[in-house]
């Protein structure tokens, strides 16, 4: 039987003294890619966040394989410059690689220049590539078309299909469509 990359069983969260969800429990295999979504506050970040590790669930356990997490917070080293910064996570990956993850995301006229100069679409571009040159099985997204233009979101879309192709799978945060065909999780109050 196919192992999960992501599960969480039976979990539940309270923060800032509210119950955000209970008796959650799903499986990401892999291929796979789901989708959360709610309104604003019901818990989507805090559900991500739970899924890498950085919040601990309440009640219940979450497992999940080694990941990367493309959030607001682009975890980059901001004096870098750009080409520098992605090298740093593409640690086991060759030099044509790297090109193809830049290449993905458009950032191949960017490398020379340092990440606290990029703009907000090109840091979110800067940080999808980051995941997509990690080898990380599983990718968790937050809100991951805040502020990609159109061109940017196909690209996203082009490299999610390709990460599950390859085996891998995604756990997005969006209030907004993403394409290609999703499982859908919608928290509710
Ligand atoms: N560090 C924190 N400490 C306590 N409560 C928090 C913290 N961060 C978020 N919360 C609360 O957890 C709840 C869920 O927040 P979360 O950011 O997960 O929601 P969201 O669905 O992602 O919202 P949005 O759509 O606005 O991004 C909110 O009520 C928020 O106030």
């Amino acid at each position: 039987m196919t192992s999960p990359l992501l599960r969480f069983s039976d979990v539940a969260l309270v923060r800032g003294g509210r119950l955000l969800f209970e008796r959650l429990s799903f499986d990401l295999l892999p291929g796979g890619a789901v989708q959360v979504l709610g309104p604003n506050g019901i818990g989507k970040s805090s559900l991500i966040r739970l899924a890498a590790g950085l919040l601990t669930p309440t009640e219940g356990t979450v497992d999940a394989v080694n990941l990367a997490l493309s959030d607001d917070k682009v975890a980059l080293d901001r004096e870098l410059p750009l080409g520098r910064a992605l090298a740093f996570w593409a640690k086991g990956r060759g030099p044509d690689e790297q090109s193809a993850a830049l290449r993905l995301f458009d950032l191949q006229g960017l490398v020379e220049v340092p990440v606290r100069l990029l703009s907000t679409g090109q840091l979110k571009r800067a940080g999808l590539a980051r995941a997509a040159l990690s080898s990380a099985p599983l990718w968790l997204l937050d809100e991951p078309l805040n502020g990609l233009d159109q061109d940017s979101a196909e690209r996203l879309d082009h490299a999610v299909a390709m990460h599950r192709q390859s085996g891998g799978a995604v756990l997005a945060a969006s209030h907004v469509p993403l394409g290609g065909a999703w499982t859908r999780l919608e928290l509710a109050a």
